[in-house]
């Protein structure tokens, strides 16, 4: 059993610990994330994943077609990121895998992913990578997660909101580690939280900055204390053509 969870949160997982499981034969190879994130850096291109998001709990809602988008974000983007949770942002697995079938770029499953379930769908419908958040999981289980994407050949992208989050993912051994500005329980925005979190963190794991990213100046500010990459959604959502200027 996960954490011992309150409000939404408590909702989410226990929605999620009952996800049916999507019988697939994979039909796309794997694409290398981190891999990718270090060709962009080195060719001087701001490495952003492009999120599909309609809803979100702290009240954001945009619709728009998912494969136009993700055509258009697979010539800017490092990788595209979708929402697979179906209760609270209105995302699903039919998303993933339509989304994942039109790009030949890295795609990351962003769920709340606490069973091994999760993870076998996430590979058939095509996820490259797959999100784990640190604050819903014990450390055995994120560990025994961790381990199970990788028997996959994909992965992990390791969520943390704390210090401890971020010692969790560390002893673990995550390599891509996600730092979130909001707070999963409050849904508040701590910038400074993030921004030390990301300044403190060794220099060998890949630092992807999440949340709240509006403009250039944000994303560069994240860069020179730094992060490598940038997860951006509701920004893009509202206007996919602000990509072209976060790159
Ligand atoms: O829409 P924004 O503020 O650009 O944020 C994107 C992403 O960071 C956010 O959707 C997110 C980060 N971690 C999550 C975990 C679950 C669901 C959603 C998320």
């Amino acid at each position: 059993m996960p954490r011992y969870l309150e409000g939404w949160l408590k909702d989410v997982v226990e929605y999620s610990l009952r996800r049916e499981y999507i019988s697939a034969e994979r039909i796309r190879p794997i694409y290398n994330g981190i891999g990718r994130i270090n060709q962009f850096k080195e060719s001087g291109i701001n490495p952003v994943i492009a999120e599909f998001k309609r809803t979100s709990p702290s009240g954001f809602s945009v619709d728009r077609d998912p494969i136009g988008y993700a055509k258009f974000m697979r010539n800017y983007a490092v990788a595209l990121s979708v929402l697979t949770e179906e209760k609270f942002f209105n995302g699903s697995y039919t998303l993933l895998k339509s989304i994942s079938s039109s790009v030949d770029i890295p795609v990351l499953m962003k769920d709340f992913v606490v069973t091994e379930t999760q993870i076998d769908t996430g590979y058939n419908l095509g996820a490259d990578l797959i999100l784990l958040i640190v604050r819903i999981l014990t450390e055995r289980e994120l560990e025994g997660l961790i381990e199970y994407v990788r028997s996959y050949k994909l992965e992990p992208l390791v969520e943390v909101h704390s210090k401890d989050d971020l010692e969790i993912a560390l002893r673990c051994g995550a390599s891509l580690v996600g730092f979130n500005a909001r707070n999963l329980f409050t849904l508040e925005m701590d910038v400074d939280l993030q921004k030390e979190l990301i300044s403190t963190s060794p220099k060998d794991i890949v630092k992807v900055a999440e949340s709240g990213i509006e403009s250039r100046d944000q994303l560069m500010e994240l860069k020179k204390i730094g992060a490598d990459a940038f997860l951006i959604g509701s920004s893009l959502m509202k206007d996919p053509e602000k990509i072209k200027e976060f790159i």
